[in-house]
């Protein structure tokens, strides 16, 4: 069954904790907080007390991207403020292996994730050691961006080294998640989608969620 991680980045931030609890009763798997710095995307959002705030609200994990020039900075304290996965880019990260470890040390689950342009074998090295891998299916930055087809063939290309090498991190895809583009990425291999406007922008936030897991099944 495919896992679904609403991105609260599309969320009304007025009212974020009722937000957070109506996509957890709708039946969201994960939470998805975007952490952007302003430098390495060109958005501010999320920072640790952010995440402080929400960790006592839902009991779902707290799937943490982080969108910053030099993470390893900042890991301890989202770790601390209740991170449950922390991801960080294979383009951000200077020893993207002490990235992952100092993730790993903190306690929290660890993600590596890659942007559309960058190619998929840079990740290889380093897939044994991670529980999650995040393709991005837009460019960081933004909620509301078109899907990127190449991704499909990327997710593909990741599924199939996990298979050969007997790995089990999980394949989660962020961006323009719709319920066309769920099937084409549970297809290919998927296991975990992030939808910010497609669930936050929805009047009813269960039934975006229904919408794309029976879309997955179909
Ligand atoms: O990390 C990002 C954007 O940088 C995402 O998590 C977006 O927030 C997804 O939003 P939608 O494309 O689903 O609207
Ligand atoms: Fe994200």
């Amino acid at each position: 069954m495919v896992k679904i991680a609403p991105s609260i980045l599309s969320a009304d931030f007025a009212k974020l904790g009722e937000e957070i609890k109506d996509v957890e009763t709708g039946g969201a798997d994960y939470i998805h907080v975007d952490a952007m710095d302003g430098h390495y995307v060109p958005n501010i959002t999320i920072g640790p007390l952010v995440v402080e705030a929400i960790k006592p609200i839902t009991s779902l994990p707290l799937d943490v991207h982080l969108m910053i020039e030099n993470p390893d900075n900042y890991i301890p304290a989202f770790a601390k403020a209740g991170a449950d996965i922390i991801t960080v880019h294979q383009e951000a990260s200077k020893h993207l292996h002490r990235s992952i470890q100092l993730i790993k040390a903190n306690g929290v689950k660890a993600g590596v994730v890659i942007n559309p342009a960058t190619p998929v074998e840079l990740l290889y090295p380093i897939l044994p050691e991670v529980d999650l891998v995040l393709l991005m299916s837009v460019n960081p930055g933004f909620g509301g961006q078109s899907f990127i087809n190449s991704t499909i063939q990327r997710i593909e290309q990741i599924a199939t080294f996990r298979k050969e090498h007997h790995l089990d991190f999980e394949i989660e895809v962020d961006g323009g998640i719709n319920t066309k583009t769920a099937k084409q990425c549970v297809d290919a291999g998927a296991d975990v989608l992030v939808a910010g406007s497609a669930v936050f922008n929805h009047a009813n936030r269960r039934e975006a969620i229904n919408e794309i897991k029976d879309a997955v099944k179909g």
